[in-house]
């Protein structure tokens, strides 16, 4: 089935009751790198972005490689962006889930993984000799770190890398099956360098995992020697990556294979290393490659953006049981209305990180946000996604409406770039200090935005002495997810009311709205942490309930249409909306048309 673009316009949203306009709104939010957004957007028009269904898996392969090409001829993205300018990368990399997620991780793999470790683990002559040929597509990159037996235990790897001073090189093997190298995106089919993660030894003394890069294909995409490459297989989605798995057997790598910005090896063989500890030097390297983090969590609040402009036009478009429009049932608001709200707080989150990504702020508050960004926001996009998908009933599973495909493209989010369980984990011990103290108990009455903030601390911060005082955090896991979640949730919730403040005056009341809404509906989703530590009782939690369904119901409107501007605020063009259902229904499906698009 080929997939036609239907030219049919957006539902008539009706402006009057809105506070603020949707260009103001989105003015707001898109207010960094704004040339680099809109020519990006702009170049997106082309045909080869347009979307197919009709497709096997090896072309849609061959399609998402061209459509990486052709992303390279534009020269949006540069690896040197890395060094030079991340917040221009992190602009470059944005709009392309509005496309499909294929491309999107395809990019991240090449720019962001491979390009991204070249870039802030090595040093100037890799810089030179590998950069301009990423920049420009000709050198598909892939970056091997996970293994069969390793996955989330990064620092268990089995891969080996021996010095040979004698030859002035590196022996590489992997040894047995449960060390070969899994589920590497491009190095299926087109990948041809390779960013590889391996336990390096020099003169017989262990120096723990380091990074070097290698040619896995010649320029004729032949296999270099040494390198054996299988297939990873049919995935439940995501299938334009050409996941792989890869073999090394005494693969000869010269010595400047070692991306050498943390460790390096001099003419005499002696290893030097400004971090001493292996542990501390692991730290510093992984720490450095937080832009991947940062891509995933944006492109899953870019997910919740499109999902529910699809949803909300729907929903206000269309009536059920007689002329009421779906989008006025409450059970539609408090599905839609707190994912609008969610996802407002997380881009102005993300905004907040990119900018200290962009500054080369503190790298280990950078490490704690990421990670933390990282698990909400695929997390809630998980929610939000699979609640748009049944507000559209049965049309919410038609592929040409989108939002059902980035459910399964994106579910592998939670999963890579840190498993979000483990994330949360290692947020908590980033965040955890002795001689925390135990937080004054607290009692919420009129859900005040002072109270709001303070519930939201509160949890943050008894959940902190509870951790403390409790010590073994193996033990009480469910607690450090918990402590994750309150953690990001406060800073998340603290930061929409100062951007409450710091926005131009026409829109605050509007996003004031909608960050009471994402605190409100914080609380609910934690209503046995506060009810059982008396911060409200059982007439305070009925209480709570009513308030966020009267809130629902101011930031959605009467039939939803207030959702309809808050979503064109989110920016996205027309021409990377295309389900038909955001674009009138009716005509769609009922235009004699119809049976010339299967
Ligand atoms: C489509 C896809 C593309 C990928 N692309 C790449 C790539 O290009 N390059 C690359 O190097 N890797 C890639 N990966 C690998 C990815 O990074 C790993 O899948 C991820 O790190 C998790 O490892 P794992 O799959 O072995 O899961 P595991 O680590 O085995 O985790 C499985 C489950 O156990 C839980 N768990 C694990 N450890 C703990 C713990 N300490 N405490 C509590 N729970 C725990 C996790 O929460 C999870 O639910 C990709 C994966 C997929 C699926």
């Amino acid at each position: 089935m080929t997939s036609k673009v239907w030219a049919i316009r957006a539902p008539e949203v009706d402006r009057s009751s809105s506070a603020a306009s949707s260009q103001e709104l989105s003015k707001y939010l898109n207010r960094d790198y704004v040339e680099v957004r809109e020519a990006i957007l702009e170049y997106l028009k082309h045909d080869l972005f347009k979307p197919r269904y009709d497709l096997s898996f090896y072309e849609f392969r061959d399609l998402t490689q061209e459509r990486l090409k052709h992303l390279a001829k534009g020269n949006f993205i540069s690896c040197f962006d890395h060094i030079n300018d991340p917040g221009r990368f992190f602009a470059g990399m944005e709009a392309l889930t509005y496309v499909d997620y294929s491309i999107t991780i395809k990019c991240g793999v090449h720019y962001t993984l491979a390009g991204g470790a070249i870039a802030l683990l090595g040093t100037r002559k890799h810089h030179n000799k590998y950069l301009p040929l990423m920049d420009s597509g000709e050198l598909p990159g892939c970056f091997a770190m996970t293994e069969l037996g390793h996955g989330s235990n990064v620092m268990g790897i089995e891969t080996t890398a021996v010095y040979d001073h004698a030859r002035n090189s590196f022996v590489l093997n992997t040894g047995s099956d449960l060390a070969s190298k899994v589920w590497i995106g491009g190095a299926s089919q087109y990948g041809r360098l390779c960013t590889v993660f391996a336990q390096l030894t020099v003169g017989g003394d262990y120096k723990g995992v380091h990074v070097f890069v290698m040619r896995i294909r010649d320029d004729e995409g032949n296999l270099c020697k040494g390198v054996r490459i299988e297939e990873m297989g049919h995935k439940m989605g995501m299938n334009g990556v050409d996941n792989g798995r890869i073999w090394f057997d005494n693969v000869v790598l010269d010595k400047d294979s070692l991306l050498d910005r943390y460790a390096s090896i001099d003419e005499q063989g002696m290893y030097h290393s400004p971090i001493k500890s292996i542990p501390a030097r692991f730290g510093a390297m992984v720490g450095a490659l937080s832009t991947g983090r940062v891509c995933i969590a944006q492109s899953a609040v870019d997910a919740c953006k499109l999902g529910l402009t699809i949803a909300c036009r729907y929903s206000s478009d269309r009536p059920q049981f007689g002329k009421r429009k779906i989008g006025s049932y409450l059970t539609h608001k408090r599905r839609l209305a707190p994912g609008v709200a969610q996802t407002y707080a997380l881009h102005l989150m993300m905004l907040q990180l990119k900018g200290l990504v962009n500054d080369r702020h503190d790298p280990k508050k950078i490490h704690n946000l990421s990670s933390g960004l990282k698990a909400a926001a695929t997390w809630t996009r998980v929610d939000v996604l699979q609640k748009c998908r049944e507000c559209c009933g049965g049309m919410g599973l038609l592929s040409e409406n989108q939002i059902g495909g980035m459910i399964v493209d994106m579910n592998v989010d939670v999963t890579f770039e840190g498993d979000n369980t483990v994330l949360m984990q290692q947020v908590v011990k980033g965040i955890l200090a002795k001689g925390i103290k135990k937080p004054d108990p607290i009692q919420v009455r009129n859900y005040s935005i002072e109270e709001l903030l303070e519930a939201l601390k509160y949890r943050e911060d008894l959940l902190k002495y509870k951790l403390v005082q409790l010590g073994d955090l193996d033990a009480n896991q469910d607690t450090c997810v918990d402590l994750g979640w309150a953690y990001a949730d406060y800073l998340t919730a603290e930061n929409f009311f100062k951007e409450v403040q710091r926005a131009p005056p026409a829109l605050r009341d509007t996003l004031q709205e909608l960050a009471v809404l994402f605190a409100l509906e914080k609380m609910e989703r934690n209503a046995v942490f506060y009810v059982c530590d008396g911060v409200i009782d059982a007439d305070g939690l009925e209480n709570l309930r009513r308030r966020v369904n009267d809130q629902c119901n101011v930031v959605s409107g009467a039939d939803g249409e207030r959702l309809n501007i808050l979503c064109e605020g989110f920016g996205i063009p027309e021409h990377l909306i295309t389900a038909p259902i955001a674009k009138g229904w009716r005509e769609f499906h009922t235009s004699p048309e119809i049976g010339a698009r299967m």
